[in-house]
């Protein structure tokens, strides 16, 4: 069943009706808005480690993950399991949608049920704490090497509860193969989901892990009572930082540009359903981290992303003065007011940074 939202009478549509099966690991927000999404079209099971949310999902008194996305009804032909194989038995894609610190357990396990002709698309959007690996970095160490040519990522500005609801929203898909990325673009756009593509996974990755940390930076100044000024500044500075550091690390800076960066990092720095916003709000008003993370049942991947950004732009010698302070306030009790004076005392430069002007000439 369609909801209201997701139907339009009006439609004239080239996009493809293929249906196939999906399978969605991780009953989360994002898990089960993804299944909600994915079931408008395919036969659609999601994997949830918690017995009450599978329950909630299959009651047809309930029919809602009341644990993580209360409020939204899902769709009589959404199935939920608390079996990764059936999850996953005769899905031709799957979609991976764990917190980045259980990524490598979950597909260390998965590894092992999965076929080479099925697609994996990590919906993750982090850094490892451990092991400052990229997702795509840990699942090619955790799955098999035929598997390999088989990932792509989904990333891009996409709040849960408005992809459940059916709101108008746009992603990429990144993949090293074209082919990949183009099945996944075709499975997974509707008339209310589009899906563009590109082979920079690093930039899509690196984009979609980096801004939660900016999104706390400006819920801290928020929180502070700094103004709109501070806001852009922050939006368009930390802009700049998360290209240096992604194309330190391989991305392409125009990537940086589209959904999956700017697209990204506009919607959680100003958007009050982001969580990594909210904490950066509450953290500005004087809470402290430990309170705030034991109030939320939900992840802030920007807590831990911002260590490890904190440690690879170290590692490689990027300047990033913003994500810096960002990490010192969060990981260091630093006084966000003193950063914000240090930050605009700093040497004055050039606005567009030489390393970027440089790897802009790259082909795309
Ligand atoms: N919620 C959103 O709007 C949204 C949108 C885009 C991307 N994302 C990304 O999707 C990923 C998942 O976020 P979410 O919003 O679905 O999660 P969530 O915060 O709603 O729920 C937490 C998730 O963590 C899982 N979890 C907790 N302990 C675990 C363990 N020990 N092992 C395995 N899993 C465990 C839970 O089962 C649940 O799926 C994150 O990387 C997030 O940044 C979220
Ligand atoms: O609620 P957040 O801050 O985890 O952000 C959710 C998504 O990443 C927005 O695209």
């Amino acid at each position: 069943m369609m909801s209201a939202a997701h139907a339009d009478p009006h439609e004239t549509s080239s996009l493809s009706k293929e249906r196939v099966k999906v399978g969605v690991i991780g009953g989360g927000a994002w898990g089960t808005a993804l299944a909600i999404h994915a079931s408008a079209r395919h036969e659609t099971v999601v994997y949830a480690r918690e017995t009450d949310v599978v329950e909630a999902i299959n009651d047809p008194a309930v029919r809602e993950n009341t644990t993580f996305l209360k409020g939204h009804k899902v769709p009589e032909g959404l199935r939920a399991t608390g079996s990764m194989a059936e999850a996953v038995e005769h899905a031709e894609v799957i979609l991976m949608v764990v917190p980045t610190q259980f990524v490598a357990r979950t597909m260390t396990d998965l590894a092992k049920l999965l076929k080479p002709n099925q697609i994996v698309v990590s919906c993750t959007k982090g850094i490892s704490v451990d092991s400052l690996e990229t997702v795509n970095q840990i699942l090619t160490r955790v799955l098999p090497e035929a598997l390999h040519s088989r990932l792509a990522y989904l990333s891009g500005p996409s709040f849960a509860a408005e992809v459940a609801k059916g709101i108008p929203t746009a992603v990429t898909i990144a993949s090293k193969e074209d082919e990949v990325a183009a099945r996944v673009q075709d499975l997974l756009s509707t008339n209310r989901f589009r899906c563009y593509r590109t082979t920079d996974v690093q930039g899509v990755e690196l984009g979609g892990a980096l801004k939660n940390v900016l999104a706390i930076g400006c819920g801290i100044s928020d929180g502070l009572g700094f103004g709109c000024n501070g806001r852009a500044a922050l939006i368009t500075r930390g802009l700049s930082e998360m290209t240096r550091l992604a194309v330190a690390l391989g991305a392409h800076p125009l990537t940086m540009q589209g959904l999956a960066g700017m697209g990204d990092l506009v919607l959680t720095c100003t958007g009050d359903l982001s969580r990594n916003r909210t904490v950066g709000v509450r953290l500005g008003m004087g809470e402290n981290l430990k309170d705030i993370i034991d109030s939320m049942k939900a992840v802030a991947e920007g807590v831990l992303t911002s260590q490890s950004a904190h440690q690879l732009a170290k590692k490689l010698g990027v300047s990033a003065p913003i994500m810096d302070g960002i990490y010192r306030v969060i990981h260091e009790g630093a006084d966000a007011r003193n950063i914000v004076s240090e930050v605009m005392c700093r040497p004055l430069t050039a606005e567009v940074d030489p390393s970027i002007l440089q790897a802009a000439a790259r082909p795309a």
